[in-house]
């Protein structure tokens, strides 16, 4: 039995458009965001998928996502499991600061530090390991078991709960997910094997 599943970052939201760091606030989708999330459900669309259940957070860009990408594969109103365990990683004490003005306050290598290293967090927030400690149990627990029954799963979230994710799907080292960055709303297609490992992988650039 084929196990599908999808995993999407949110289209722009408002605040990535101003460049703000956002973490647990809940800004809406910018208008290229809508585009970007109509776009990945066309693409997924024009690969003849459809989903038999959605995952996605407890914020308003993601939940927008999903139902956009819904939309244009014909599914709108499916199934849609929401849970903050898929959220974006909390970004503390810099949530709504500006990503220049905190380079230029604290200095470029210690905001690098802060945005993708792996354990050290941001003042008040969480780290990447924070983040993968709510999202793996999770995926095990709720996700990964649809896609093993068979069923093709969506789950439209953020780039650091994805890049959470997706360092341990992919098996990626601390260093390797330092690198690794999520364009907005591209989705990326996994199909698993039977023990969960990943059979093949496509981006929907
Ligand atoms: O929460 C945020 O500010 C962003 O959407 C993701 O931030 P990052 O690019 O710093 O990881």
């Amino acid at each position: 039995m084929t196990a599908m599943l999808v995993l999407c970052r949110h289209g722009q939201s408002d605040w990535n458009l101003k460049n703000l760091f956002t973490g647990w606030r809940d800004p809406d989708l910018s208008e290229k965001g809508v585009a970007e999330a109509r776009e990945a459900g066309k693409r997924l669309a024009a690969l003849g998928l459809t989903f038999d259940i959605a995952f996605t957070s407890a914020l308003v860009r993601a939940q927008h996502t999903c139902r956009l990408i819904l939309e244009e594969v014909g599914q709108p109103g499916l199934e849609t499991i929401r849970d903050q365990a898929l959220n974006e990683r909390d970004y503390g004490d810099l949530s709504g600061l500006n990503k220049d003005e905190a380079r230029a306050r604290f200095g470029e290598e210690q905001v690098l530090i802060w945005r993708r290293s792996y354990d050290v967090p941001p003042p008040g927030g969480e780290s990447l390991k924070d983040t993968a400690a709510r999202v793996l149990p999770y995926y095990v627990h709720r996700v990964l078991p649809q896609a093993m029954a068979g069923r093709t799963v969506l789950v439209a979230a953020h780039g650091n709960s994805l890049r959470a994710l997706i360092m341990a799907m992919e098996g990626l080292t601390k260093e390797q997910i330092l690198k690794r960055e999520l364009d907005t709303g591209v989705p990326i297609v996994y199909r698993l094997n039977p023990d969960t490992t990943i059979a093949e992988k496509q981006e929907l650039k």
